[in-house]
């Protein structure tokens, strides 16, 4: 009897890390899912073990077999592995060792801010975002490796040797899930490279003018080798786990391996994910388009000769996270599940906006200097209508960037697909619909950013032959969200927004005293 095969996905978040295993239609068949530690030193700042990182990979792996064997299936039939990550997040390891130099610095970290302002006054700053698609901020790898070498003395260290190397999570779990220097597999893809401000956005490959405009010299720093985001052999295999010797044949970032999920596989389509960050990425075709109002180009998948796509992207740095934030810190809730309980106890918000810039604000506005301020406070304002204002700070983000990328492509998007933690929650959907004015379709497995990446890997080895074979894939199931506000009611909060954006910069300006 032919046992049928499966694909299994390593999506390494934020906030958890997961491994699912997919079967030929795409269905999810297992999973496992460890959270893992935080760590904010100091304010703006957030960092993670590396170290940590692989450990939940490895654990989730074996979780999710374990569970995969006890449905009555081999651990042989998983006959690929893709790789999905949070991006951004900069590691450095010494080549040498394999031992992490430094903990990760995690994308949303903000402690680069002053080290960006000076470099915006270094010639030729202006021209950074056409050759690289992103804008120069604290988000992009640049700067936290910077940062590092300039304030971490042992990876200062590591650079005067050559011995340093540097990565975002996905060469880093590639490296260590190969095994480290023995094996020394040191790659990543375009959508991962395509976040770090050395890559040129035409060539996919490291511009030697951007590393050294950042006097990065690539003789003291290994950087990984660019590679397509499926591929049988680049990425190698794993050498840990109940998978030892199970072939990695995809990575992608993990906003781009939603979108592939998604099956955003053609110009035009689009989809916004609500995880700790919020991110629209449109396909826009086979040649970057570069933003004139405030969003990023960037690498949506590269699989090889003429399926390679670029993608517009507007990023919210605080989306989850600022549930999360009302759970932790405001302990208002005990889970995130419960934020529309408590936002439905009232009609609206009451008259607050919180302008989530726990790490500045994104796209489509790029304040650096701006810090988390709720506006509208009143002695009648309740939980609830703090409830609803945070909810609603990601709906109005993802409003501005629609009205960006509407403005950048000539062309409204008609419907928006979503996925993530935060779209489980229906509310949060309606009032997406009601405030963009069209319909918010949501699938009914949401694992797509997981999904997506088995898809690369799946594509890889041949378990789909083409895009053509997954179009039923994940079609079941959807919910649809239509608007139920007028377009005008929808200006005017958008309007409210918009003022609350504007005061809340230069909060980390100086205040002269005389
Ligand atoms: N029902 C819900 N309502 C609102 N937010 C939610 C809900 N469920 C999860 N979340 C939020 O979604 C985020 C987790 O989403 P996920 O896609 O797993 O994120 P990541 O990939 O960034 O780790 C958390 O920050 C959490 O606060
Ligand atoms: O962990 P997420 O889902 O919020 O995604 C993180 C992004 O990749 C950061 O750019």
């Amino acid at each position: 009897m032919i046992r049928p095969s499966f694909v299994g996905a390593i999506d390494q978040g934020t906030t958890s890390s997961r491994f699912l295993v997919f079967n030929q239609k795409g269905d999810m068949v297992a999973t496992h899912q460890l959270e893992f530690q935080q760590h904010y030193p100091h304010s703006g700042w957030h960092e993670q073990d590396p170290e940590e990182l692989v450990r939940s990979v490895e654990i989730c792996v074996n979780g999710c077999v374990e569970e995969f064997e006890n449905q009555g299936h081999t651990r042989e039939q998983i006959v690929a592995v893709g790789i999905t990550n949070q991006r951004e997040t900069t590691v450095v390891w010494d080549k040498t060792t394999g031992k992490a130099l430094h903990n990760a610095i995690v994308w949303t970290d903000a402690r680069s801010q002053e080290l960006v302002r000076k470099l915006k006054h270094r010639i030729g700053s202006g021209e950074l975002n056409s050759r690289c698609g992103l804008p120069l901020s604290t988000y992009p790898s640049a700067s936290k490796l910077l940062w590092l070498l300039e304030n971490a003395p042992a990876v200062k260290e590591a650079y005067e040797r050559g011995t340093l190397a540097f990565g975002t999570v996905d060469s880093w779990l590639v490296y260590k899930l190969n095994g480290g220097p023995a094996r020394n597999i040191h790659v990543t893809d375009p959508s991962n490279a395509s976040r770090t401000m050395f890559m040129n956005i035409e060539t996919l490959e490291y511009d030697d003018d951007l590393l050294d405009w950042f006097r990065i010299d690539r003789n003291k720093v290994t950087l990984p080798k660019i590679v397509r985001s499926s591929d049988p052999q680049a990425y190698g295999s794993l050498t840990t786990t109940h998978l030892k010797g199970v072939r990695i044949t995809g990575c992608l970032g993990d906003q781009s391996a939603a979108l592939v999920g998604q099956k955003g596989f053609s110009a035009g389509l689009a989809k916004n994910t609500y995880g700790t960050g919020c991110f629209l990425l449109y396909n826009v075709g086979s040649k970057p388009v570069i933003s004139k109002h405030g969003l990023l180009t960037t690498v949506a998948f590269d699989f090889g000769e003429g399926k390679r796509m670029y993608a517009l992207e507007g990023s919210i740095a605080t989306a989850g996270s600022s549930v999360m934030f009302l759970v932790n810190n405001f302990g208002f809730i005990d889970s995130p599940s419960k934020l529309s309980v408590l936002a439905e106890e009232v009609e609206d918000s009451g008259g607050c906006t919180f302008v989530t810039a726990f790490s500045g604000l994104f796209a489509p506005y790029w304040i650096d200097d701006a810090r988390g301020t709720i506006f509208g406070i009143t002695a009648y304002t309740k939980r609830g209508h703090i409830a609803r204002a945070t909810l609603e700070a990601t709906c109005f983000q993802t409003q501005a960037i629609l009205k960006a990328m509407e403005k950048d492509s000539g062309k409204p998007l008609t419907e928006l697909r979503v996925d993530g933690g935060m779209c489980a929650s229906d509310l949060i959907m309606q009032t997406q619909s009601d405030f963009i004015g069209f319909p918010v379709n949501r699938p009914g497995m949401r694992e797509t950013t997981a999904l997506g990446a088995a898809m690369a890997a799946g594509l890889a080895v041949g378990v789909w032959k083409s895009f053509e074979d997954l179009k039923d894939v994940n079609n079941e199931g959807r919910t649809i969200f239509r608007p139920q506000i007028s377009e005008k009611e929808a200006r005017k909060k958008f309007a409210r927004w918009e003022k609350a954006v504007d005061m809340s910069r230069g909060w980390l300006n100086e205040v002269e005293v005389q």
